[in-house]
């Protein structure tokens, strides 16, 4: 028996609860003004508080969202974008009766996935969350990143002020669409939260360009220029922090690079969570100048009804495989799915590969083969032919990127 309780939050708690996100992670609950601006992104629904008598202690929150799946399909997704727990509550199942409960919802309200970017990667596995996506973080070093001659290079670059970068990006993004399995839709609320407070003319310091094609705007950056010099060294060039960056085609993700590596008083590009098969490293004279400096989990994703997010995604032509799976917190789930490359159907037939949600959830967007989570023990395998099998089926060609934080 809890002694507290969970429940969804009303609308006059959302500041307090936000307050008790922000110091979780180290922050300071919002001023009146930082308030007025973030506020309206952080609704009362899709909301849940654990509570101690009044005393709000422990939170969840997420936004609704679409999330595109291997073969373009985008299916209606849960995006967790706030989840905490007081200091002096933790360690005692607060997040766990939270997280049970926001399961539950989510599936009440017909999403079929969840996903979100984890603060720690011991957290959210035991909850059916598993790393579906992957990120580099690169290092670009300005003055040997010379492009390439034969890298595309139509269009310009166009700086924005403040006033059109929040009026003009949210479209931007819509029309560069969902390109690789992991992307979402940013709803309307997420753009005030996340991008118009960072940007100029929003409060922060980010400037945005934009890249103009032929066809018009198709690829936009958000970034910052940190200053590096020191009395030691009045030269240094500045960092640029590369915060969001979407392009519709190669040509404006390149011209979209070289106007970063080109810009002036520069050093160096950081540019954290790119897809792991950004090109890059491979437009430049001098593949060194592009380093990757950590690999992590980028997006963690939840399968809350398998049976719908298997059947929704494209397979490859490969032989069916019978997955078992176990789904202690959603139980509807367990059961066994034949896999094949005319789709993902419910079987009586017996496993062939046995797993759990967090291991079903790597798989799904394709950033994991089958055969490397077996290597590891996630899988239990009952006919090794339906390894090589999994591999070929759930193969995709871009790596999932999910590229928006929340
Ligand atoms: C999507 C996002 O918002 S990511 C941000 C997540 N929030 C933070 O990192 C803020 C700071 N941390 C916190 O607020 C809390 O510590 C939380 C939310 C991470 C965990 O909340 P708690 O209420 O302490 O978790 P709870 O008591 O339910 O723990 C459940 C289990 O997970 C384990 N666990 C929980 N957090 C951690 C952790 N950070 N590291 C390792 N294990 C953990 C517990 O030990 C427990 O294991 P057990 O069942 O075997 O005993």
């Amino acid at each position: 028996m809890n002694d507290f309780d969970v429940r969804p939050i009303a609308e006059g708690e959302r500041r307090a609860v936000h307050g008790l996100l922000a110091e979780a992670l180290h922050g300071s609950p919002p001023d009146d003004e930082a308030w007025a601006k973030v506020g309206p992104s952080f609704p009362a629904d899709r909301t849940f508080g654990a509570f101690d008598g009044a005393t709000p202690i422990g939170m969840t929150s997420s936004f609704a969202t679409a999330l595109a799946v291997p073969g373009g399909k985008t299916l209606p997704a849960a995006a967790v974008d706030g989840v905490a727990v007081r200091a002096d509550h933790t360690r005692r199942g607060v997040v766990t009766a939270l997280l049970t409960e926001q399961l539950r919802d989510c599936v009440r309200r017909g999403d079929l996935l969840a996903s979100l970017h984890a603060s720690e990667a011991t957290i959210y596995g035991r909850f059916g969350y598993g790393v579906a996506v992957l990120g580099q973080d690169l290092r670009i070093v300005t003055a040997r990143a010379a492009l390439r001659p034969e890298v595309p290079s139509s269009g310009r670059v166009r700086l924005l002020d403040g006033d059109e970068a929040i009026s003009r990006v949210p479209g931007l993004y819509r029309r560069i669409g969902l390109h690789r399995p992991g992307m979402i839709l940013r709803p309307g609320l997420w753009w005030p939260g996340y991008h118009d407070r960072l940007v100029r003319g929003g409060g922060g310091d980010y400037r945005v360009a934009v890249h103009i094609g032929t066809d018009g705007e198709d690829g936009f950056v958000v970034f910052r220029a940190i200053d590096q010099r020191t009395h030691d060294d009045p030269e240094r060039g500045a960092v640029l922090a590369v915060r969001d960056l979407h392009a519709a085609d190669p040509a404006a993700l390149a011209g979209l690079w070289r106007f970063l590596i080109g810009m002036d008083l520069t050093d160096e590009i950081r540019a954290p969570m790119r897809p792991l098969d950004e090109p890059l490293r491979a437009m430049v004279v001098d593949a060194r100048a592009v380093q990757t400096t950590g690999v992590g989990d980028h997006t963690w994703l939840r399968l809350l009804d398998a049976g719908a997010a298997l059947a929704a995604r494209t397979y490859r032509e490969a032989p069916p495989v019978v997955l078992g799976l176990e789904d202690r917190l959603l139980p509807e789930n367990t059961g066994a799915y034949r896999i094949s490359p005319d789709g993902a159907v419910r079987t009586e037939a017996p496993a062939q590969l046995r797993m759990d949600a967090e291991v079903l959830a790597m798989l799904y967007l394709g950033e994991w083969t089958a055969s490397a989570l077996a290597g590891a023990g996630r899988i239990t395998v009952s006919d090794p032919a339906a390894l090589p099998a999994a591999d070929e089926l759930f193969r995709t060609g871009a790596r999932p990127w999910c590229g928006t934080y929340f």
